[in-house]
């Protein structure tokens, strides 16, 4: 960790004590309220959708809105980093940088406050990104419709890049994604009878090995799928036979036709287990995420223009399986995400994970003299 003093580090390092769950983001949201308050506010109008916030900076003369959304919600993690400004919240987290996408963001809005700009500059405080999912309901909801942004951009922060360093690429960037929950009922019983029981530990043990077998092999392998089980839950105490067992999960697909494929797969394996185990199995898919896909033309221009201004170092990096509900937006509004640079050895969703804070000054010069510069006439 450095010692920063840059004051958006000092406000990462606020919201960083108080991670919520996603729509749960009451502290977060009431701490940027009270921020935004302190503001001149003749340059400001604020409107607040559950518990996130749409910030409209006023234009000198608008020809266009551009947009800049960060996430807002925290990981159940139990925090393990050497921060004396851990998490306040036992077992939660802000693991995934959402801290830092924050303070950027507050730094972005501050600047262009203190600072005219001819255009709209509309930041979006969504929640929820980690799911179920806060941006196809805030893009649907009535507080954006007139503040709709002609363009987007995004950043994330990315353990493995130095400071000073954005990663991106023109196309899709991260994948799709689909959650997955599993649920098994077969017939409890004393630990001494496996006979008379239908015991869904071993179901369940035997369904996660069958499901490591897709993306080996049903998947092309020139195609890319990843399905991960990250929890399982099971059975009441050492000695007796589990009647129900839980496994959840999440698929990540680089096509829509892969995650098809994938669904299939599982709902095969899933149906046989109920077959071979005698048992009732129930599959949730939750939320879903569709692909970040950055536009070509904005993406190349705002890489050219990273090359020829030297802001930061530029890597055109590859796609990665992460996922990232602000596909729905590029979805509808051209725009791009990029990777930000945090240099830290552990990577995201870690316990231990130290984003290096020089990293949000960077980012608020990166970001609001590209705005302007799409904002000059
Ligand atoms: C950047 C990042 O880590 N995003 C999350 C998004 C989660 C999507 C959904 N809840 C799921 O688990 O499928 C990620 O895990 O990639």
């Amino acid at each position: 960790m450095t010692t920063a003093t840059y004051p958006f580090a000092e406000i990462r390092r606020q919201l960083h004590r108080i991670p919520e769950p996603g729509f749960q983001e009451f502290k977060t949201q009431k701490f940027i309220l009270d921020y935004l308050a302190g503001l001149p506010q003749h340059r400001v109008e604020i409107r607040t959708w559950r518990t996130g916030i749409i910030v409209r900076v006023k234009g000198t003369d608008p020809r266009q809105r551009i947009g800049y959304r960060t996430d807002m919600d925290g990981l159940p993690i139990e925090e393990e980093t050497s921060y004396p400004f851990r998490s306040s919240h036992p077992g939660y987290m802000h693991a995934c940088g959402h801290d830092l996408h924050m303070s950027i963001a507050l730094g972005i809005l501050t600047h262009f406050v203190e600072n005219e700009i001819r255009d709209d500059v509309i930041v979006l405080f969504q929640p929820a990104e980690e799911g179920p999912g806060g941006a196809l309901p805030m893009l649907a909801c009535d507080e954006l419709q007139d503040w709709m942004p002609d363009m987007i951009l995004a950043l994330h922060i990315a353990p493995e890049y130095p400071v000073g360093t954005i990663a991106i690429k023109p196309g899709i960037l991260f994948a799709n994604t689909s959650e997955l929950f599993i649920d098994l009922t077969g017939k409890g019983g004393h630990a001494a009878y496996p006979h008379q029981a239908n015991d869904m530990v071993v179901a369940a043990a035997q369904l996660v090995s069958q499901l490591q077998t897709i993306v080996a092999r049903n998947v092309n392998p020139l195609d890319s799928g990843v399905i991960t089980i990250g929890k399982i839950e099971g059975g009441t105490k050492q000695n007796i036979i589990a009647e129900k067992a839980r496994l959840e999960g999440t698929i990540r697909t680089l096509s829509a036709e892969t995650m098809e494929r994938i669904k299939g797969r599982i709902e095969a394996m899933v149906r046989g287990v109920e077959a071979g185990f005698e048992c009732k199995a129930a599959i949730d898919y939750g939320s879903n995420y569709r692909q970040v896909y950055n536009e070509e033309t904005l993406t190349d221009e705002f890489m050219s223009w990273v090359r020829e201004t030297g802001v930061m170092n530029l890597v055109e990096c590859r796609e990665a399986m992460t996922g990232e509900d602000f596909g729905y937006f590029l979805e509808k509004i051209p725009g791009f995400l990029f990777w930000l640079g945090v240099d830290t050895p552990y990577g995201l969703h870690h316990a231990k994970i130290e984003p290096d804070e020089d990293a949000i000054a960077l980012a608020v010069t990166t970001v609001t003299r590209y705005i302007e510069w799409k904002s000059t006439p």
